[in-house]
């Protein structure tokens, strides 16, 4: 089976060209090709498919082997494969995910090489039976959640998968290892969740840490840094336009007027190859 392994900002995935033919066991495909010692390893796989209502159709299997509805680093590494393998000349790209159409946009440089992407991740959902997040109020936003290292601020957003963003005075002093687990899979959350520690800068900047639902700790997430954004605006901490700093590098993020996140940011291929089947 041909593979391409590409990053966003260190978020790696295998990429599948699915347009003539789809393998199937996929989440037993997403375990075993991630596996970092006995596959080609990533953080899951990512299946280019045709679609019958837009350009191209995204599957994603997080390492665990759960499908996801969306992810923000894999869409514009798709929209970067698609480009260079000659699959389109479009530079506006619409992509069928399970949480909908996004469009994705190619940025060109002067010399024709393309420098970023950008998603338009419509808009985020607060409504609670649609995160899905188990509340009393029509919002979670900093709500106090129990955990084993006490009581901890969640604000619940889902930007077509489920977030839980806390902000923190200083990602270093998190217990990530024992935090990031527990709260991904904490009773609140009937699907589980993906959970962002924010560290805000300033008003336009922020450090994000993340532990991803079916992953677990990820070099950056792009539906995480929307979310966080959006929580940061919404508990006014900061502006609509923001850096978010990942440990893998930095996404551009607006949550703009009209309600739409954008978010800008990398896409590379580092190699390709063929893999033989395990099991
Ligand atoms: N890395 C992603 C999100 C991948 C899916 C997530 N782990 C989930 O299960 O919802 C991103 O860049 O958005």
């Amino acid at each position: 089976m041909r593979f391409t392994k590409m990053h966003g900002i260190g978020n790696d995935y295998i990429y599948i060209n699915c347009m003539e033919s789809t393998p199937d066991r996929l989440p037993e495909l997403a375990i075993e090709m991630s596996d970092r010692h006995f596959g080609v390893g990533g953080d899951g796989i990512v299946l280019i498919c045709p679609s019958e209502v837009a350009d191209f159709k995204m599957r994603m299997f997080n390492n665990d082997g759960s499908e996801a509805r969306m992810c923000g680093n894999a869409s514009r590494c798709i929209a970067r494969y698609v480009h260079d393998h000659g699959l389109t000349d479009r530079k506006r790209i619409s992509l069928e995910t399970l949480s909908g159409i996004k469009v994705l946009s190619l940025n060109m440089s002067g010399d024709g090489e393309v420098e970023s992407v950008t998603v338009d991740m419509g808009e985020p959902e607060f409504r609670p039976e649609l995160i899905p997040v188990h509340t009393e109020s029509g919002r979670m936003v900093e709500e106090v959640v129990k955990t084993s290292q006490g009581e901890i601020k969640v604000t619940a957003v889902s930007m077509g998968n489920p977030h839980g963003v806390i902000f923190v005075d200083r990602i270093e002093d998190v217990d990530f290892d024992v935090l990031g687990p527990e709260l991904e899979s904490h009773a609140i959350w009937p699907d589980r969740a993906n959970i962002e520690f924010l560290e805000v800068i300033s008003r336009s900047e922020a450090r994000m840490r993340v532990w991803e639902r079916g992953t677990g700790e990820t070099l950056a997430c792009g539906t995480g840094a929307c979310a966080s954004a959006v929580a940061a605006a919404l508990t006014g901490r900061c502006d609509r336009k923001v850096t978010i700093h990942l440990r893998g590098g930095d996404l551009a993020v607006e949550w703009g007027e009209d309600g739409h996140v954008m978010m800008t940011g990398g896409a590379t291929e580092v190699f390709d190859g063929i893999y033989y089947r395990q099991h």
